[in-house]
């Protein structure tokens, strides 16, 4: 690539720099091997009744973005409302399947259908949501140079779907300005 580029290879800075890129490629998208789903297997006995909506906001997370290999960056919230009787996850399970699906190259759209879709096959739910809201630098960088746009998605399931009562009080709970990467 560098070849290609026109760029010296032989210089000292940059006589590694192949090896250092594919280690860093490596490193970003070492997710692609495992399974995200697997860190929804220890689960807890929800409340007997009116288990209520579990929410967590501003898990941050890095990706690589599919089309260009640049990074990608922004924040989720994850919401599911248990089923009767249903089993309940431990908190940082959430993050861990966030930050664990942005680990391989992907796009924001299937990030937030493959989160709400594991929460929905692992877990007993009447529902399952995920806002994120994401800096793509191969828009804000490069080709647009659209410094400071985001993009923001929503993926929602069940209850989250159908009662909009269910929906607008999760969207009341994830903050909009929970952004800390601003390209
Ligand atoms: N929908 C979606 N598009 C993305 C995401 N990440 C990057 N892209 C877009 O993927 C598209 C790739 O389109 P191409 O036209 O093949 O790439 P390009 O010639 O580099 O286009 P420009 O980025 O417009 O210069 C670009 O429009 C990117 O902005 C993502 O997560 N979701
Ligand atoms: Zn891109």
């Amino acid at each position: 690539m560098l070849a290609c580029l026109g760029i010296a290879c032989e210089d000292e800075h940059t006589i590694r720099t192949p090896e250092r890129f594919v280690r860093a490629m490596a490193e970003m998208t070492a997710g692609r091997h495992r399974d995200p789903h697997r860190f929804l297997d220890v689960t807890f006995p929800a409340e007997p009744t009116d288990p209520g909506m579990i929410v967590v906001t501003g898990v941050r997370f890095v990706s690589l973005c599919q089309h260009h290999l640049l990074p990608w960056a922004g924040t989720a919230s994850v919401a599911y409302i248990p089923a009767p009787g249903a089993r309940i996850v431990g908190l940082s399970k959430l993050a861990r399947l966030v930050k664990e699906f942005a680990a391989r190259p992907q796009i924001q759209e299937r990030l937030g259908q493959q989160i709400v879709h594991a929460i929905d096959t692992k877990l007993s739910t009447i529902g399952a949501a995920c806002v994120i809201r994401a800096s793509h630098s191969c828009m804000n960088l490069r080709g647009a140079h659209a410094q400071g746009a985001h993009m923001v998605t929503t993926h929602v399931l069940g209850a989250f779907h159908d009662d909009p009562t269910v929906r607008a009080e999760f969207l009341s709970l994830t903050p909009t300005t929970q952004l800390d990467h601003n390209w």
